[in-house]
């Protein structure tokens, strides 16, 4: 796989693509032809021919639905056409495209569906931007409720593109695209309306794409192996990395989850700097973690003098006071990657602006929405113009956690995380996650693509387990994940910037 293949357009850079595929020699109708074509194939591949009733819209999304509508027709299907509005107002290639259709063709309504045993939504594309029409709904929301499959081209009618957004949709079982996914195929809800996703090559070149400079990549090894760290033969731990963590008392599960976590990723060393009246605990049960107590919170600097740390994380378990602002203050101070997690972004709560001065060198935050919020405030933004936001106003990596992680940096090149599964919504997964990009760090990976690479492993190590997963778990699962990472091939040329 290469990294041309995880862009993710938006919605006026996919016009962009057709325009410039028109405008390079094919014509408007064929790449029409070929999204319908790639929506028929789909549905020949997975149903037997059955009462199909494609439901076309007013622009091109409905010209895709009536060209899939006649190829499906030609092998026997019996086909019906529900059209919103009416077919002498469609423009261009559409209606070229709806004239090509010579079945049976109803007005929109919940009773076109009726006796459908499969839908087709061609009703709107990705750009639509105002409310679903309540014909639309009613009709999809019928279909839906008899238990119909419903198939969807480009997006769920009614799914925002650019955001995943709903405006009213209903949902899918299958979605179709075309070229490339759109951000709103990733995002909640986007993603979960859409069922499963294919993407269908209509005939747009694929150099088409470096003109368009994707800002926006789909969360897949293509977008960082180039840069994860590799064994060489001869290798010394001490090149490896030194990671550590900032541990805190009472709560020391968080930390040490996170130092397991960085262990597994790969760093050479790993330590926690832990209160000294909480030694025994740590170091009973942590083995390959080294356990330093800190008799005073300002043993933090002189322990930093050592120099040899190379990544260094504060938050999992630490409350949010001013002896945590202090330790993140220092940890910031030493210029050295950085990764701040829970309590190290909540103690900034009220003076934010404290905590964006001091980092200058590579830094990544992970915040939750919770903490997101309490960080940069409420913002009814869509998550990945949140993330890329933050992103610019703190100068450091941002991951924006969820179902749909975002990962944005300053310069708003941005990843979105679909390898996540929900077994990871347990109590300690996010401590592992923050351990996991702290590995990657203390090793020299670059801070964007430690936190996409750390993002991918920790969701791709939870696929492994299934039902049951706790936190405790997810440390062990790395290595199988790492593993598998040999299975995506050799390292492209080039991975994103
Ligand atoms: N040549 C191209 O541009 C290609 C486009 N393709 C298809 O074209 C789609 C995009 O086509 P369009 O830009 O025409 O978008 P849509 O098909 O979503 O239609 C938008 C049309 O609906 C109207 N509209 C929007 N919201 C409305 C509302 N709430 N109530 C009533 N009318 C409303 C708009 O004024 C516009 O006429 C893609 O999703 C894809 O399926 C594919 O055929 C590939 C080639
Ligand atoms: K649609």
């Amino acid at each position: 796989m290469d990294a041309d293949k995880t862009a993710l357009l938006t919605v006026a850079q996919m016009r962009e693509a057709d325009e410039r595929a028109i405008a390079a020699g094919t014509p408007g109708t064929t790449l029409m032809q070929h999204a319908g074509d790639a929506v028929a194939q789909a549905i020949a591949r997975r149903w037997t021919p059955r009462p199909l009733t494609v439901l076309c819209g007013p622009g091109n999304n409905g010209g895709d639905g009536f060209v899939a509508a006649r190829l499906l027709a030609q092998q026997g299907w019996p086909v019906t056409v529900a059209l919103l509005g009416d077919r002498e107002a469609l423009r261009g290639d559409a209606r070229f495209h709806a004239h090509q259709w010579g079945g049976p063709l109803v007005s929109l309504s919940p009773d076109a569906v009726r006796h459908a045993r499969l839908i087709v939504d061609a009703l709107f594309g990705a750009g639509l931007s105002r409310p679903l029409p309540d014909v639309a709904a009613q009709t999809l929301a019928a279909a839906r409720a008899r238990g119909v499959p419903v198939v969807a081209v480009d997006v769920p009618s009614g799914v925002d593109g650019d955001t995943g957004a709903s405006l009213g949709a209903v949902g899918a079982d299958l979605t179709v695209t075309f070229f490339r996914k759109k951000p709103g195929h990733l995002l909640l809800p986007g993603r979960t309306l859409c069922g499963e996703i294919e993407v269908a090559d209509i005939g747009i070149a694929a150099p088409a794409l470096a003109a368009l400079q994707p800002q926006a990549h789909e969360n897949a090894p293509a977008c960082w192996l180039p840069s994860l760290p590799a064994l060489g033969h001869g290798t010394h731990k001490y090149q490896r990395g030194h990671a550590l963590v900032r541990g805190g008392y009472p709560t020391t599960g968080a930390a040490r989850l996170a130092a397991l976590g960085a262990a597994r990723a790969g760093a050479g060393l790993t330590s926690v700097a832990v209160p000294a009246e909480s030694l025994a605990i740590y170091a009973s049960h942590l083995l390959s973690v080294m356990v330093q107590p800190l008799a005073q919170p300002a043993d933090l600097s002189a322990l930093l003098e050592d120099g040899r740390h190379t990544a260094l994380l504060a938050g999992p378990g630490l409350p949010d006071d001013p002896v945590t602002r202090d330790a993140v203050l220092t940890l910031l101070g030493t210029g050295k990657p950085c990764v701040l997690d829970a309590g190290a972004l909540t103690a900034f709560r009220y003076d934010p602006e404290t905590l964006f001065r001091a980092i200058e060198g590579p830094c990544v935050l992970t915040p939750h929405e919770g903490e997101f919020q309490r960080l940069f405030g409420m913002d009814d933004a869509d998550k990945l113009s949140r993330a890329r936001r933050a992103a610019a106003r703190s100068g450091a990596v941002l991951v924006l956690k969820g179902a749909d992680t975002v990962i944005a940096a300053p310069s708003g090149l941005a990843i979105i995380n679909a390898n996540a599964p929900s077994t990871l919504a347990t109590a300690g997964s996010g401590d592992v996650l923050a351990g996991l990009v702290t590995g990657l760090l203390a090793q020299g990976m670059p801070a964007f693509q430690a936190a996409a690479a750390a993002t991918w492993l920790h969701g791709d190590a939870a696929t492994q387990f299934g039902p049951g997963l706790i936190a405790d778990d997810l440390p062990g699962l790395v290595p199988g994940a790492l593993a598998r990472l040999a299975q995506h091939g050799q390292a492209p040329q080039a991975e994103i910037s």
